[in-house]
């Protein structure tokens, strides 16, 4: 279980901002972490910030929502420059579906970190393909905090690492669910992808 290192009043002083990324495949609980140190934050009556890709309109247009449908309220932005307009004089800044911003993202993130921010990033570290999936390493790498999470392997319930796409689609970007992918082990994966 990941323990917050900044929460509360007393800490918000010191305007230290660090990054948190939140890894993992589809199905591992990503969002949920995300939508649980958030809901702390607001707990903690910091002024917290969530955001994520306008592309990805899988369950709701604006909310950010998981799989098992816990929700919270975000702002939908198309590129990574937004967030740095919209993020004000927030305390913490979420954002959801991470790996479909563009490069510039990881400015953005350092930057707000730079301002006194804490950022938590949740995001996909791998493609359909097993490969990583850009921009995540570079924000992977300026992080101070790294959290993967594991789905449980739909084929044999061992930890999942991996998201396989159920579907013939070759493009990069498939917006889907369980209708296009399942979570599998590291075995499962390159079992029947090769
Ligand atoms: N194969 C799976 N392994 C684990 N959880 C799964 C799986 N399939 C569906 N779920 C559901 O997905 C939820 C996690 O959803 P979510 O936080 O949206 O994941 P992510 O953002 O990583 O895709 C779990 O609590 C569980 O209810
Ligand atoms: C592996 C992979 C996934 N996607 C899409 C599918 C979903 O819409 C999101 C991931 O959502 P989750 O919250 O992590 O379940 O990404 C994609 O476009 N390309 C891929 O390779
Ligand atoms: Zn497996």
């Amino acid at each position: 279980m990941f323990i917050e290192p900044v929460i509360g009043n007393n800490t918000l002083k010191d305007k230290k901002g660090h990054i948190e990324v939140i890894c993992g495949s589809m199905f591992s609980g990503k969002t949920e972490e995300l939508i649980r140190r958030l809901n702390r934050a607001l707990i903690a009556k910091q002024k917290v910030e969530i955001f994520k890709p306008s592309l990805d309109t899988r369950y709701h247009d604006r909310d950010v929502v998981s799989h098992n449908e816990t929700v919270i309220r975000s702002t939908p932005v198309q590129f990574a420059d937004d967030i740095m307009l919209l993020a004000g004089d927030c305390d913490v800044v979420g954002i959801d579906e991470v790996q479909f911003f563009d490069k510039q993202i990881v400015h953005v993130a350092n930057k707000l970190a730079i301002a006194g921010k804490r950022v938590i990033m949740a995001g996909l570290d791998m493609d359909f393909e097993g490969k990583p999936f850009d921009p995540m390493p570079q924000l992977l790498a300026s992080a101070e905090y790294v959290t993967k999470v594991h789905a449980i392997c739909m084929k044999c319930g061992d930890l999942a690492s991996y998201s396989y796409r159920l579907t013939p689609a070759k493009e990069k970007v498939v917006l889907g669910e369980k209708d296009n992918y399942e979570a599998r082990c590291r075995t499962c994966f390159y079992e029947t992808k090769s």
